[in-house]
């Protein structure tokens, strides 16, 4: 079973402008809402795959409700813990004009003791052999910073995978138990390396430096300008895909279901990184934090396969 931990959802409200001005009242052209937070989006974009998970995490507040509902609608499994606080809504700003995305999230719930106590044994409960399960996202407060470095630990001594998606120390401190596939963007990885920018060379560098640390798949994103996995097969590049770009939102959550997907079905390297940069440009042509289909990762497969190349360095 592929678990996904989503700490800290969000109600992804997107509203698309033709043109925002700051200090000004600006008229929305197009808005909706998804359930959202990097871990739900994972499973939302397995089960478009076909693929099954099961979404664990805390909800709470009025919209505990509309995310349950949601979810049983998708057919995505969950067992999210109740909380005190309330979940929250993330505001994405789309200026069609600009060509900008922006992004407003806010803070989440604070997590009390025993509510972690809970998702703890709950956690515990649900990881068994064979699982992969997937860390993804920011926490809220009141949740400790070894979290994902302690829920690997868990997951590793169960014999389940680990996939890991987190910034800062979260980050940091998950590589200590070494999780089984990371996926960093060039600037969280830039951070973890204490550096303001990562060239192609370093990127490379940083990424076997992990791959030898033990961490077998080591997915660096790069945005447009597309990703480079680093496996202990070598290191192969992707250029980006150009593709009319929508949405941003959710683009590094669809390349982590993509890995897991590839996975699942005993892909290699090449295979895998098609898969996921396929999925990347795929969820950038999409409306807000909607998930991409299949059909629509496998209509860029082949561009995305032809613009892989293998580092001979
Ligand atoms: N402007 C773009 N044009 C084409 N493809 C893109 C663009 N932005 C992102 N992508 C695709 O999505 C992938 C992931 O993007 P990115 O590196 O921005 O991930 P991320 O920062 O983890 O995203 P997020 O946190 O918003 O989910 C890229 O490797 C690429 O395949
Ligand atoms: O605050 P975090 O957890 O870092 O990011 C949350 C978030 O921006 O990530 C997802 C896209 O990747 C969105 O659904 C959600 O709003």
């Amino acid at each position: 079973m592929v678990i996904t931990v989503t700490m800290n959802p969000a109600m992804d409200k997107t509203l698309v402008l033709d043109g925002f001005t700051l200090g000004e009242v600006n008229r929305v052209v197009l808005g909706r809402n998804d359930i959202g937070g990097k871990g739900i989006n994972v499973s939302k974009v397995l089960k478009e795959f076909g693929e099954d998970s099961l979404a664990l995490g805390f909800l709470g507040g009025i919209l505990e409700e509309v995310f349950l509902k949601e979810l049983k609608t998708m057919g995505i499994g969950q067992r999210f813990v109740p909380v005190k606080g309330s979940t929250r809504t993330n505001i994405k700003v789309v200026d069609r004009v600009k060509g900008t995305f922006t992004d407003i999230n806010e803070p989440g719930p604070v997590i009390q003791e025993e509510e972690l106590t809970e998702f703890l044994r709950l956690y515990r409960e649900t990881v068994t052999s064979g699982d992969v399960v997937v860390l993804s996202g920011g926490v809220s407060e009141g949740i400790p910073v070894k979290i994902y470095r302690l829920l690997t630990e868990i997951a590793k001594e169960k014999g389940a995978l680990v996939a890991l998606d987190a910034e800062g120390e979260l980050f940091r401190e998950a590589l200590e138990a070494k999780p089984d596939m990371v996926k960093p963007n060039d600037r969280e990885l830039a951070l973890y390396l204490g550096k303001e920018h990562l060239t192609e060379d370093e990127i490379v560098d940083a990424a076997k430096e992990l791959v030898a640390k033990g961490i077998s798949k080591v997915l660096v994103s790069r945005g447009e300008k597309g990703s480079i996995l680093a496996t202990a097969e070598g290191i192969l590049k992707a250029e980006g895909l150009k593709v009319l770009v929508k949405s941003t939102v959710g683009a590094g959550d669809s390349m982590v279901a993509a890995i897991i997907y590839s996975v699942l079905k005993g892909y290699g390297p090449r295979e895998t990184l098609a898969m996921a940069q396929a999925a990347g440009a795929a969820a950038v042509m999409t409306e807000g934090t909607k998930a991409c289909t299949l059909q629509e990762v496998e209509s860029l497969l082949q561009a995305a396969t032809e613009k892989i190349k293998e580092e001979k360095r």
